[in-house]
């Protein structure tokens, strides 16, 4: 067949896209309106899963999983647009992994606000300046985000879902020759992690490693001088207009970032895969065995906990701890309900969202 005749084909699918997708937003318009009557919540990610996995069983064509959760993840957005548009923060700079996080839920067409700090984020969506907030949470490589397990403790906002990312890093440049360039911007934890593409391509070259605050500054450095490159995710790089000389440098392809999506007083649906994170702050835990007895009465009722990490209770002259723990399954189910009923205002529950593997 000639390029001309399956363009023609393509064409005509195209408008048959258009048309359903058109169709589609009809529903979703009266949905909105069915929601907004009854002041129900607009974004239900259980909602969403339940549809990409019956779409995933359903489908035999060449679309993979990953594939499919891209395509409809950003028809979700749109449709959550339609029906009350949402203001997202996230943890810039733009070109951020953590933008590319909020991205991958929220889609393209959202209205992103960019803040500085992990902080900034809490606060905007505390006080109503942003409905939603995303912060990373833990990279598999590097561990936990001292800053984003502190606020989760302080503030008082509920885990939505969670994202998870691999994280892939590139090579940009101006310059279509290694043999031009001088310096190379990056952070310093990218640096660490993509050091065998560093001392293969770039050894006994006169170039210096420079850090700088994010990947996606570096991005930037390398769009301002054509003698340098920055070792970045491809979203900056595409940002800054900077091309990609190569492509997953990382030395690791298991870096993945977790990240949370954070909103007020929000409650997830029970789904059939869920799980919950909660802060416990245990009495007396300088007498022995408090913390194996807290842990024993998960044991004891089957579940199965993925999560402990004890973070110090600041403000006394004490080594006393609280953790931040998380376990699969839903707070309403009747053995996590019992815990919860057990240890009173010493737990906190931060949410139960659908877990992503
Ligand atoms: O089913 C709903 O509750 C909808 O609002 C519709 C819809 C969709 O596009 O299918 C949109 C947003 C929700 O997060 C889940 C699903």
């Amino acid at each position: 067949m000639e390029l001309q005749d399956l363009r023609n084909r393509i064409d005509a699918l195209d408008d048959q896209l258009l048309g359903i997708l058109n169709e589609r937003m009809e529903l979703v318009k009266k949905v909105g309106d069915l929601k907004r009557s009854s002041q129900s919540i607009i974004y239900r990610p259980e909602r969403e899963k339940q549809i990409l996995d019956r779409l995933e069983k359903r489908n035999d064509g060449l679309l993979t999983r990953q594939a499919i959760d891209a395509i409809f993840f950003e028809i979700f957005a749109v449709s959550r647009n339609l029906e009350l548009p949402e203001r997202v923060s996230y943890l810039g700079p733009e070109g951020s992994f953590t933008h590319q996080a909020a991205e991958s839920r929220f889609g393209g067409m959202s209205e992103y606000l960019v803040l500085p700090t992990i902080h900034s984020v809490f606060e905007s969506v505390e006080t109503g300046r942003a409905k939603f907030g995303v912060v990373p949470i833990e990279n598999n490589q590097e561990g936990i985000v001292i800053e984003t397990v502190d606020f989760l403790r302080e503030k008082n906002l509920s885990i939505v879902a969670e994202v998870l990312l691999q994280v892939h890093f590139t090579f940009a440049s101006q310059s279509d020759s290694l043999k031009n360039i001088r310096r190379i911007y990056s952070k310093d934890i990218a640096f660490r992690q993509c050091g065998k593409f560093i001392s293969e391509y770039l050894e006994g070259m006169d170039i210096e490693l420079i850090p700088v605050e994010s990947t996606s500054k570096a991005a930037k450095m390398a769009a301002q001088e054509p003698d340098s490159a920055a070792i970045c995710s491809s979203i900056s790089a595409r940002l800054f207009g900077v091309p990609i000389l190569y492509d997953n440098i990382e030395d690791s392809d298991q870096n993945r970032t977790r990240f949370l999506i954070l909103a007020k007083d929000f409650v997830n649906i029970k789904s059939d895969d869920d799980k919950t994170t909660i802060i416990a702050n245990l009495p007396n835990t300088n007498r022995p065995g408090v913390l194996y007895e807290f842990l024993k009465d998960f044991n004891d009722r089957g579940i199965n906990l993925t999560k402990i990490e004890s973070r110090p209770v600041r403000g006394t002259s004490t080594f006393r701890a609280w953790f931040l723990v998380e376990f699969l399954g839903h707070v309403d189910d009747a053995p996590v309900q019992e815990v919860m009923h057990k240890y009173g205002s010493h737990l906190k529950w931060l949410g139960s969202y659908i877990r992503v593997s």
